[in-house]
């Protein structure tokens, strides 16, 4: 057997469609969605990542606004960044790219709830945990999403999430066990004793650990649907979490590059797009 891909590229391409389609009904209103960036240092992944957050908006039709600041750049200094983009009209929502090295709980928390379109404002995340609207953290949200496209059922599915993490892991827990998605969670970490057993009675394995190769042909269950959330750098490539030897056995599997990623980025543009949307209703 070979897994069927989860081809994240391929649908954040037809997710395109749809937000263009959106965002041209927007525009029929006078309305033009604009992205805010905070970007801090030069680490060249970040880099990457909020270059390619730019060229998303430009194909969409969707306005940005960039701010790269020095690695010397202080938490004030960061704040007073924030501060702006929370103040201006033509920005509907703005994220600050992690790692910054500062204190991002501050950072976060100065985001206005209502322009934080990673999901990851303290109200916004609160929220999620008592069930209400608002929008949801990206890459967690494209997990399922992705799932979703290719008919994978979550109802009632053993789900193991590996990785506890604010931006990924935990809020994907919360995400799977509710009643819209209906799935049995296990959330897994670097305490958890035995990962190989949980991991094993899986029917979808979404690992988010860092951890290249964790994830091992013998741990899955034939025919499970396997996420690599997992980004390290190995000799200057992508090393994922899971071990490539595990497409002969799942029944789907994310490349990774093209697989998540793409999807956090599409989830990033959904979310712009919905406040914009919310936005335009309440003007
Ligand atoms: N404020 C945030 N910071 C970070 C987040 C986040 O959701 N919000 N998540 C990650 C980085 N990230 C989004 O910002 C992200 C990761 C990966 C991709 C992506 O498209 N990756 C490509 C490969 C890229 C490469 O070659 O290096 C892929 O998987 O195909 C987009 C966004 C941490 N920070």
């Amino acid at each position: 057997m070979t897994a069927t891909v989860l081809d994240g590229k391929a649908v954040f391409a037809t997710i395109k469609d749809e937000l263009r389609a959106r965002v041209a009904r927007l525009a029929e209103q006078g309305v033009v969605p604009g992205l805010g960036t905070v970007l801090v240092g030069d680490d060249p992944a970040s880099k990457w990542y909020v270059g390619a957050k730019h060229r998303d908006t430009a194909e969409l039709g969707i306005n940005s606004f960039r701010h790269d600041l020095p690695a010397s750049a202080t938490q004030a200094e960061v704040e007073a960044v924030i501060d702006q983009l929370n103040a201006d009209p033509a920005v509907t929502g703005f994220l600050v790219q992690q790692p910054t090295g500062l204190d991002e709980f501050a950072l976060l928390s100065r985001v206005l709830p209502t322009k934080d379109i990673d999901g990851l404002h303290p109200m916004n995340l609160g929220k999620l945990v008592l069930g209400e609207d608002g929008p949801l953290p990206c890459t967690p949200i494209g997990c399922i999403e992705l799932l979703r496209r290719y008919d994978v059922p979550l109802d009632g599915a053993e789900v193991v999430v590996v990785g506890r993490g604010l931006t990924v892991g935990r809020p994907l827990g919360l995400l799977l066990t509710r009643r819209s998605e209906n799935a049995t969670t296990t959330l897994c970490h670097t305490g958890t004793r035995d990962l190989a057993a949980h991991v094993r009675g899986a029917d979808v394995v979404i690992s988010a650990a860092g951890r290249p190769g964790l994830i091992t042909r013998d741990m899955v269950k034939p025919g499970a649907a396997v996420l690599d959330v997992g980004v390290s750098r190995v000799d200057g490539k992508i090393a994922g979490d899971v071990d490539p030897a595990v497409a002969e056995v799942a029944g789907y599997l994310t490349p990774n590059p093209g697989g998540v990623g793409p999807m956090t980025r599409a989830m990033l543009m959904a979310n712009l797009v919905t406040l914009a949307e919310q936005q335009a209703a309440s003007r």
